[in-house]
């Protein structure tokens, strides 16, 4: 019996996870859409051929027979109460990230989580999936650098619209980097701090761009986040790990590499889509596999509390201009 997936939220990515539901992936299919904007919702099912009722609140999509499993795909400061509501159904969710906007929402989804006695939550954080940094994290694993000393990122989106503000940088952006070298360095945060370049002409008022993050770990590792969210040019994703012996850089995306009239070229992809089109088709394809086996294994309710731990602090030092310690409790056996 395939698995009956409701949609919280039918714009931009939840209409790619839902075409990936239905086309790419197996064992699963959309049932139920919600938006706000309900005409969208609608469009979705037509546009997309989804077969799915459209629900007026997110909260009845959650209630349905007709749903088994929810994601949860709309704006960032409505995760939380949806989430909830899927955890007193008893229904598995994917929440797309950030999980909550403060870690004391996501940790009143860890508690709620904690108190059924069982794994219901995935967090929509898919770098962990892609190949490039898989490769980043099994040279680590196996010390082909020695040990880690100093990480160099780069998170830069070529626009954001005028919704987009300051601290959505690292609530909305940096937050992906705040996981993934997490996992990347089995390690934690010890502090954060941001400081200001000059900003671009592109950006607006109410976003300072681009910004630079500046993150100390346990092990003593420092950590430097380029966020530039209007940087014109790409959606560019770069990660290079210093340690003793030599550098490991991410991959770039596969791209064919073009000698024409003198010149060398390739291209640079210009949105978040296709960057990590498969590392989400195989994240979600895991929750699918983990709701009809009962068994959800992905980035945990925790995994998005240890990340707006660090959020909140990056977001404090946007704020003060200080260096901001971050202490994280120990993970609870629950999500060993
Ligand atoms: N993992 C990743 O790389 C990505 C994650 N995201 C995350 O996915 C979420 C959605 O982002 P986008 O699709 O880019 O935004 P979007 O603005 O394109 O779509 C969000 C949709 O949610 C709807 N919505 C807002 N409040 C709602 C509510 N209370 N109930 C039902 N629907 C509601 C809006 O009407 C809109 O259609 C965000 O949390 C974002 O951080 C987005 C892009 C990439
Ligand atoms: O999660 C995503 C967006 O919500 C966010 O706005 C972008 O900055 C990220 O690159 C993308 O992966």
């Amino acid at each position: 019996m395939p698995l009956r997936v409701g949609i919280i939220g039918t714009g931009a990515i939840g209409r790619d996870h839902s075409r990936r539901i239905n086309n790419v992936l197996t064992g699963a299919h959309v049932s139920a859409v919600n938006d706000v904007n309900v005409e969208q919702a609608q469009k979705a099912v037509d546009d997309l051929d989804l077969k799915a009722e459209v629900f007026a609140n997110g909260h009845e999509l959650i209630q349905s027979n007709a749903v088994d499993a929810v994601l949860v795909t709309s704006w960032g400061p409505t995760h939380e109460e949806f989430v909830l509501s899927a955890i007193a159904a008893g229904k598995p969710v994917f929440c797309e990230k950030p999980l909550a906007t403060t870690a004391e929402g996501c940790k009143r989804i860890v508690d709620a989580e904690i108190a059924t006695g069982k794994r219901l939550v995935q967090v929509g954080f898919m770098r962990p999936y892609d190949s490039g940094y898989q490769l980043l994290k099994n040279a680590l694993t196996i010390g082909e650098i020695g040990d880690p000393l100093m990480v160099h990122c780069a998170h830069r989106n070529p626009e954001v619209p005028e919704s987009y503000v300051t601290p959505m940088a690292i609530q909305d952006t940096l937050i992906h980097e705040l996981d993934v070298l997490r996992w990347l360095l089995d390690d934690d945060y010890v502090s954060a701090q941001v400081i200001y370049p000059r900003r671009t002409r592109f950006t607006h008022s109410k976003l300072a761009d681009p910004q630079i993050v500046l993150l100390e770990t346990k092990r003593g590792i420092r950590i430097d986040v380029e966020v530039f969210v209007n940087c014109k040019y790409g959606y560019d994703i770069q990660c290079s790990v210093v340690g003793e012996l030599g550098v490991l850089n991410l991959p770039e995306p596969q791209s064919l590499l073009v000698r024409k009239e003198a010149s060398l070229a390739t291209n640079i992809l210009t949105d978040w889509k296709q960057r990590f089109i498969k590392a989400y088709d195989v994240e979600l394809q895991e929750f699918i596999n983990g709701c009809l086996n009962s068994s959800i294994t992905g980035p945990s309710a925790w995994d998005g509390y240890a990340a707006s731990v660090a959020s909140d602090a990056c977001v404090e030092a946007q704020e003060t201009g200080a260096i901001i310690p971050i202490s994280m409790a120990d993970k609870p056996s629950f999500y060993s």
